[in-house]
């Protein structure tokens, strides 16, 4: 039997500082919900098994509605209520698909994910078992000291700005989760961090893209929307061109 790999689709955060009424994973992208898009990749990516969709107790019965019935998600197989913080929401996301090899742990609020990401990620966690995508970063990074002072510049070739999906072994994640769990946490904002910590796996960049950027600020929306738009109108430029190509064979 093949690998099982799943999606944990997290769309349970409150969204504050993007400052709206409706939590920015619900809000819309050229008519879509933001969460739509990234659920579509999910759904599209052919060796992709099944999504967990975690979110807010009061937006369970949106999602199933209004989301997944409705664009046809058909590989969610769950949708449960997260927890207070990213990491409580990764956790119940955990608990929830006890049978699986592989989790792939993405932000609902990043609509610009593709299959090439996908892919990439998938590769490097088969040879790895810890695999969090993201880029270079194109600026200078200053560290700074706690009055706001420059402490120090890392060499910039070795710093990267990290995106989602984070993807690792179950086990490993999980056994990561269970053991933060018991101790005192600092704070935790990315799922690379909880396996960092126990040092027990190397965790591999592997490339994601400068568009897969993360909805948290009113000019992200707009960004997305940009992209999103450009990509929408190229999809259905290839659409309407293989409908023509088959017509006239
Ligand atoms: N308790 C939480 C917190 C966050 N998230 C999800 O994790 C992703 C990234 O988090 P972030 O951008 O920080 O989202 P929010 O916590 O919603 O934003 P903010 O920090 O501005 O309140 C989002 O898709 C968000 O819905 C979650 O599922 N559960
Ligand atoms: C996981 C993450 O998206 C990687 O960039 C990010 O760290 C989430 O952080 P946030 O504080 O929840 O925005």
């Amino acid at each position: 039997m093949g690998e099982k790999c799943t999606a944990i689709v997290l769309a349970a955060g409150q969204g504050k500082r993007m400052k709206t009424k409706i939590q920015k994973q619900f809000l819309s992208i050229q008519g879509h919900p933001v969460l739509y898009y990234s659920l579509r990749c999910f759904q599209e990516c052919e060796w992709m098994d099944e999504i967990i969709l975690v979110t807010g107790q009061e937006s369970l019965e949106y999602c199933r509605k209004e989301i997944v019935e409705k664009y046809q998600i058909t590989k969610v197989a769950k949708i449960i209520p997260g927890g207070k913080e990213r990491y409580d929401s990764v956790y119940q996301g955990l608990l929830a698909c006890a049978d699986t090899d592989y989790v792939f742990v993405h932000d609902g609020a990043r609509p610009m994910i593709t299959e090439d990401i996908l892919d990439r990620a998938f590769a490097a966690v088969r040879e790895c078992g810890a695999c969090v995508v993201g880029v270079p970063s194109k600026d200078t990074v200053k560290v700074a000291d706690s009055e706001g002072y420059v402490s120090e510049t890392p060499s910039r070739e070795l710093v990267w700005n990290v995106q989602t999906p984070q993807v690792f072994s179950y086990n490993i994640l999980r056994e990561a989760h269970e053991n933060i769990r018991k101790r005192k946490m600092h704070l935790i904002t990315d799922d690379a961090m909880v396996v960092e910590q126990e040092g027990r796996c190397k965790v591999k960049l592997v490339l994601g893209s400068y568009e897969n950027i993360k909805i948290t600020t009113p000019e992200d929306l707009e960004i997305a929307d940009i992209i999103i738009k450009n990509r929408e109108f190229r999809k259905n430029e290839e659409k309407q061109k293989k409908t023509c190509k088959s017509i006239l064979t």
